[in-house]
C-alpha cells in the first residue's frame, strides 16, 4: 500500500490558445480556446495535471470558464484540502454532494488521477484498467462555408489514416450537404452531429439521412432530453448516439432502458471525471452498448486523459481525439499527440505519459493563482 495523497498546493492557470481554424457547430464558432490548467502537488512534491473543458460561452453545457473558476477555487479545492486521498474514486465521492458542475470537478479529479498513477508507477491507461497499446481515432469537422474546402480537409485527413469522420449538421445545412459528401466519398466511414439543433417534429426530415449509410447521428434533439430521442430512434434506421444528454451513470441507465440511443459518446468533463467515465464504460460494456470518447477541442493535457480513457476495452468505436496539430500551432505537451495510420500510441510512461512543456504553457498563460493547504 502506498501512502495516501495529501495535496499541499494547487496551481490554477488560465490559458488562452488560438485555434488554427474556427470550429463551427449549429450553435456558432469557437476560434480562441480559454481553459483552466490544473497542477496539483502533494506532500512529496509530485504533481498531477488536469484540464477543464468548459468554454467561454455556455452553448454546449451550462458551464463556462468563469463558472469553473468559481467552483474550482471556492468550492472544490477546499474539499480536496480537507482530504487524504487513498484512491481517486474518493474524490468522485467527496464531490458528489455538489450539484453538477461536472467540468470543474473533472479538471481537479483528472489531476488527482494523473498524480495517483504516477505514484503507482503506472500509465494512467493502466491505472484505469485499460490495456490497449494504441487507439483508433476519427476526426470531427466543423461546418464549412465552402464545399471544396471541406473536400480538401477530408482528403488530408484520409491521408493521415483517420478512421471515422464526423460532420456537424444544422437545419438548412444537412441533407444536401451530407448527400454531397457521400457522393464525393462513397465508402467514407462517416457520421453526423447536430448538437441539439432539431425537434421531434423534424423526424420525417431526419429520416432522409437514413439513405447515406451513416454510422450514427449524434444528439439530434434537445440537450436535456432522453424521451424524445427514444421516440425518434423508433423512426430512424440510423443509430442515435447521445452526447449532451448524458451527465451521469443514471442518465446512461435511463437511456439504455428507454432505447434513446444505441451508442454513447463519453466525455470526461461532461460526466464529472474519469471515475464516472469508467463507471459509464462498465455499464455500457455490461449491456453491449458501444462507446467512444468525445472531444472538447482539448489542449494536450485533456487530450492525454482522453487517450488513457480510450484504452478501456468497450471503446470499440474511433473517437474524436485527433492529433495536436489538427487544432494547435503548438500544443502544451511534449511530445505532441501524433496520429499515424489513424492510430495514437497509448503512452506507457507513468501518469498521462506526456510531459507538460512549461515554457509553452507560460506563453499561453493569461492568469495564475496558487492555493495552499
Ligand atoms: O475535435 C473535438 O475535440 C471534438 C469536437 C466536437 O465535436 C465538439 C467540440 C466542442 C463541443 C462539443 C463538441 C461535440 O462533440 O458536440
Ligand atoms: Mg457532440
Amino acid at each position: 500500500m502506498s501512502k495516501a495523497i495529501r495535496l499541499e498546493k494547487i496551481i490554477v492557470r488560465k490559458l488562452k490558445m488560438r485555434m488554427k481554424q474556427p470550429f463551427v457547430t449549429s450553435y456558432g464558432a469557437v476560434q480562441n480556446k480559454t481553459f483552466l490548467l490544473i497542477e496539483a502537488i502533494d506532500q512529496s512534491g509530485q504533481n498531477g495535471w488536469g484540464e477543464s473543458v468548459a468554454m467561454d460561452y455556455p452553448w454546449y453545457t451550462e458551464e463556462t470558464v468563469k463558472t469553473t473558476e468559481h467552483m474550482v477555487e471556492d468550492v472544490l479545492i477546499p474539499i480536496l484540502f480537507k482530504m487524504d486521498i487513498g484512491h481517486p474514486d474518493e474524490v468522485n465521492r467527496a464531490f458528489d454532494p455538489i450539484r453538477r458542475n461536472n467540468m470543474a470537478k473533472a479538471a481537479l479529479e483528472g489531476a488527482v488521477w494523473d498524480l495517483y498513477a504516477k505514484k503507482q508507477r503506472l500509465s494512467l491507461a493502466k491505472a484505469l484498467g485499460g490495456n490497449k497499446t494504441s487507439i483508433a481515432v476519427g476526426v470531427s469537422l466543423g461546418l464549412q462555408d465552402s464545399f471544396s474546402k471541406l473536400v480538401k480537409q477530408i482528403e488530408e485527413k484520409l491521408e493521415q489514416g483517420y478512421k471515422r469522420f464526423k460532420f456537424k449538421i444544422k437545419p438548412g445545412q444537412d441533407i444536401d450537404y451530407i448527400r454531397a459528401i457521400r457522393q464525393a466519398f462513397p465508402t467514407l466511414a462517416m457520421m453526423v452531429d447536430a448538437n441539439s439543433a432539431y425537434t421531434l417534429e423534424d423526424a420525417a426530415h431526419l429520416q432522409q439521412l437514413d439513405q447515406f449509410q451513416l454510422l450514427m447521428i449524434e444528439q439530434p434533439l434537445a440537450h436535456d432530453d432522453i424521451i424524445d430521442h427514444a421516440r425518434l430512434q423508433k423512426q430512424l434506421k440510423t443509430p442515435i448516439c447521445l452526447d449532451e444528454s448524458i451527465h451521469s451513470l443514471d442518465d446512461v441507465r435511463h437511456a439504455i432502458e428507454l432505447g434513446s440511443c444505441q451508442v454513447i459518446n463519453i466525455k470526461i468533463g461532461r460526466v464529472g471525471g474519469l471515475t464516472a467515465a469508467k463507471q459509464i464504460h462498465d455499464l455500457c460494456k455490461q449491456h453491449g452498448v458501444a462507446v467512444w470518447c468525445g472531444g472538447m477541442l482539448e489542449a494536450g493535457v485533456g487530450r492525454a486523459h482522453n487517450i488513457a480513457l480510450t484504452a478501456l476495452p468497450q471503446f470499440t468505436l474511433p473517437g474524436d481525439t485527433a492529433g495536436s496539430s489538427h487544432y494547435w500551432y503548438q500544443d502544451i505537451i511534449d511530445p505532441e499527440v501524433t496520429v499515424k495510420n489513424g492510430e495514437i500510441q497509448v503512452p506507457d510512461a507513468p501518469g498521462i505519459g506526456y510531459e507538460v512543456n512549461r515554457q509553452v504553457v507560460e506563453t499561453y498563460t493569461i492568469a495564475e493563482k496558487v492555493f495552499q493547504r
